[in-house]
């Protein structure tokens, strides 16, 4: 069982954070003014970055910019696709009834892009939405759930957004970023969304 509990965590944590990670990346890299906000960000707060930085937890909240952009990432390209929950007994959904033990299936990119709940741009990357919160940032804060909902939210939530922030906080402070001549955006609906050509960036020395 001990060991179940370890295969569990590291497919759910591994795979979906190295996603996060690179879907951040690709957009900062297609959005140069962003990636620059993000960077002198990171340059005020810390001045001689290096891992040693994040020993100390207290400055990180001052990393707004990088959180925006995170969480803009996660609605965009968030890399968990679906939730699912089975019906315990019957119920009803709105006009829909639902059977004792169907499992429901929850497509989370397509709340992420309506635009009743997110506005007409809700396809654009604008991390500026995030500035006031998810509950500003749409109409239904319930349908922002990158993380799943409830009593069973991805137990790693936090662990994988704190570890996104020191992999980008280190390699933007080092490397700028910009979208190779191969890069061909085709996001695929696999087990994760995957960028399916792979992610081919200019890394650049600062
Ligand atoms: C960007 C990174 C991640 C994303 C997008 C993500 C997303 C999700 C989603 C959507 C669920 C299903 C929640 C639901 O059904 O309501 C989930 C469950 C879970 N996640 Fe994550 N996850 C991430 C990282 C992690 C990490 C780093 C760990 C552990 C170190 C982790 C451990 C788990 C576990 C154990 C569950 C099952 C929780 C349960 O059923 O009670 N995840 N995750």
């Amino acid at each position: 069982m001990i060991v179940d509990i370890c295969k569990n965590i590291y497919f759910a944590g591994s795979e979906t954070t190295a996603l996060l990670a690179t879907w951040t990346l690709i957009l900062l890299a297609k959005h140069p003014q962003w990636q620059q906000r993000v960077r002198s960000e990171i340059q005020e707060t810390y001045s001689h970055m290096s891992l040693h930085c994040f020993r100390d937890m207290h400055k990180f909240p001052k990393l707004k910019s990088l959180t925006m952009v995170i969480q803009e990432s996660l609605r965009l390209y968030g890399p968990a696709v679906t939730a699912s929950r089975e019906a315990l007994e019957e119920m009803k959904v709105g006009e829909l009834v639902v059977p004792k033990g169907v499992n429901m299936w929850f497509f989370i990119p397509s709340l992420h892009r309506d635009p009743q709940i997110w506005g007409e741009d809700a396809c654009e990357f604008k991390p500026e939405r995030f500035a006031g919160g998810v509950s500003e940032a749409c109409k239904y804060p319930q349908a922002y759930i990158p993380f799943g909902f409830g009593s069973r939210i991805c137990l790693g939530q936090n662990f994988a957004v704190i570890q996104a922030k020191i992999i980008l906080s280190l390699m933007l402070s080092r490397f700028s970023f910009s979208v190779s001549p191969n890069y061909r955006h085709s996001p695929a609906y696999r087990m994760l969304l995957v960028p399916k050509f792979g992610a081919p960036l200019i890394v650049t020395n600062l």
